[in-house]
């Protein structure tokens, strides 16, 4: 049986409360923080950095820290977010001069290394550095915002890059972010993911635990 991750993406989360809002999330059943890091640049929006990443571990939070970063460029943030607590680090190989030196950086912090995929980007484009990656991230919404509408075509790209992880042999997660919910999870699992990033479907939930578990009910015959 596939070993299914669930990230809520603290987009959707309460700011003002986040150490407890994280902790509560975590308590009703999630599996890993996704922790998505705009710098109104790569993308039009503003969130958090390393402070807030470090302030989560101070605060108790030891579930795996997902950070995916949108930032150009990537390097001086991989050392801060390795140094603040960081389990895995992603980045765009748009915004990096040198994909396979960054990714290197990563993982000579003790991070596990990411790329993260655009919806326009080709599956291809990892090709060179699979060796290297423990987990590749696909958007199936243009990176920003929460609360988008899942791109269906995202579908296919999980097919390609599931066929091309299985192919290395190497324990690569496939993750996916933008517009997942229970409703929607059982197909983004049959078409190859592991790794489930929702924000707005837990967040934005009466009850995280329900939104949780309609999700791994979904996914229990997989
Ligand atoms: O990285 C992003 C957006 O750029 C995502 O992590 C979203 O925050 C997911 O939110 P939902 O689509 O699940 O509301």
């Amino acid at each position: 049986m596939t070993d299914f991750l669930i990230a809520p993406s603290i987009l959707s989360a309460d700011l003002a409360r986040l150490g407890d809002d994280v902790a509560q999330v975590l308590a009703d059943g999630a599996d890993v923080v996704h922790f998505d890091v705009m710098d109104n640049h790569y993308v039009p929006n503003l969130t958090f950095g390393p402070m807030v990443c470090k302030a989560l571990r101070n605060y108790g939070i030891t579930a795996p820290i997902d950070v995916h970063l949108m930032v150009e460029p990537v390097d001086d943030l991989i050392v801060q977010f390795a140094d603040a607590g960081a389990t895995y680090i992603t980045f765009h190989p748009e915004a990096s001069k040198h994909v396979d030196r960054s990714l290197q950086l990563i993982l000579d912090k003790g991070c596990k290394a990411g790329l993260v995929l655009n919806p326009a980007t080709p599956v291809d484009v990892v090709k060179p550095v699979l060796h290297k990656l423990d987990m590749l991230l696909l958007m199936s919404v243009n990176p920003g915002f929460g609360g988008q509408k899942f791109i269906p075509q995202t579908l296919d790209k999980l097919r390609e890059a599931r066929t091309l992880i299985d192919a290395s042999g190497r324990a690569t997660r496939l993750e996916i972010d933008g517009g997942v919910t229970p409703a929607n999870i059982a197909d983004i699992a049959r078409a190859g993911a592991d790794t489930f990033v929702a924000g707005s479907a837990i967040f934005g939930a009466e009850s995280y635990k329900s939104a949780i578990d309609a999700m791994r009910a979904a996914l229990a015959d997989l």
